[in-house]
């Protein structure tokens, strides 16, 4: 079942470009990741889905209800963790996680507690007494607090040391197991390609990708280093070669061609070492930005 349908959805902000004809969606149990730099867009896709903001045109649907008239109900069963969190600075946490709990027709005071626990989060502080990260904490129990069936997370791990991040992912694969999907935005790559199962890339408001992440590491990108006996200029002729360096008597190639046209290649040349790699995400980013 589709949990998030999005299709053509169009957001401009006067004459700003937000979001350019938007289509994808993300299945029921699937960690989603929500790939772009700055300003490429993500906020602006969650906050219409969430209606915030109005949609300019097109539609999306989550739970299969649309986004704009059936808002109330779709958020029952949606936890949100917006990108900056602003709250009211004198409650102490544990107030404010009751205060917000009440809008909610699900609530469990002994999930709060062992979330809060978990993340290292001390209910009784007031909020302005709080670390930014720290208050991402209290975001995260917000969010998770209502056992939501979808999860909707903006640049979720900002300010959180690398131990909080591990104890946070590993909360996220919990609550994966429970069937819970989770939508993820991010511009951290190592991150997604840790916890998601596919991904959409997003430049300049337009989708320029939904590919999982097995296939965006593996399928036919490689990184390729050659090194040659002597250090004469060599020169391939090959399709398929996104970047070419070369130092000394060494070549590096990001290469999405056919491996069989280079490796004939390579038997006419003086070789001495050949390494191929799968490469970083990062790089195979930069690949599809580049373009
Ligand atoms: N309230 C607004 N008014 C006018 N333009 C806006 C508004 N909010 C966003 N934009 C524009 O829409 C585009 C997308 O912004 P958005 O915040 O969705 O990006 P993002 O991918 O979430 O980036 P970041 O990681 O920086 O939050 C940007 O060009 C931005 O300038």
């Amino acid at each position: 079942m589709k949990i998030v349908d999005i299709k053509n959805l169009t957001k401009t902000y006067n004459k700003n470009r937000g979001i350019i004809n938007l289509t994808f969606s993300i299945e029921e149990g699937e960690i989603f990741g929500f790939i772009g730099p700055n300003g490429a867009g993500k906020s602006t896709t969650i906050r219409t889905l969430l209606n915030f903001i109005y949609p300019t045109s097109g539609s999306a649907t989550v739970f299969g209800k649309d986004i704009v008239k059936d808002s109330k109900e779709i958020r029952q069963n949606v936890g949100y963790l917006p990108s900056e969190i602003h709250y009211y600075d004198d409650m102490r946490v544990i107030d404010l996680l009751k205060y917000s709990a009440g809008f909610y027709k699900k609530f469990n005071p002994n999930r709060m507690k062992e979330l809060a626990e978990r993340l290292d989060l001390d209910l009784h502080k007031k909020i302005e007494d709080l670390s930014f990260g720290n208050r991402k904490k209290v975001g995260i129990v917000q969010a998770l607090l209502h056992g939501p069936k979808l999860l909707i997370l903006d640049e979720p791990t900002s300010g959180l040391d690398p131990l909080m991040q591990n104890t946070f992912f590993e909360l996220l694969l919990e609550e994966r197991k429970k069937g819970t999907t989770i939508f993820f935005s991010s511009h951290i790559l190592s991150e997604v390609q840790k916890l998601c199962d596919r991904v959409a890339i997003i430049k300049e408001g337009e989708l320029v990708k939904v590919e999982t992440i097995e296939n965006l590491t593996k399928k036919n990108l490689k990184y390729i280093t050659i090194t040659f006996e002597q250090t004469e200029p060599m020169d391939l002729k090959l399709d398929g070669i996104v970047k070419k360096e070369v130092n000394g008597n060494e070549m590096t190639l990001l290469y999405s061609g056919d491996m069989k046209a280079l490796l004939n290649q390579l038997n006419a040349l003086p070789v001495k070492d050949l390494l191929i790699q799968e490469p970083t995400l990062e790089e195979v980013f930069m690949h599809y930005y580049e373009k």
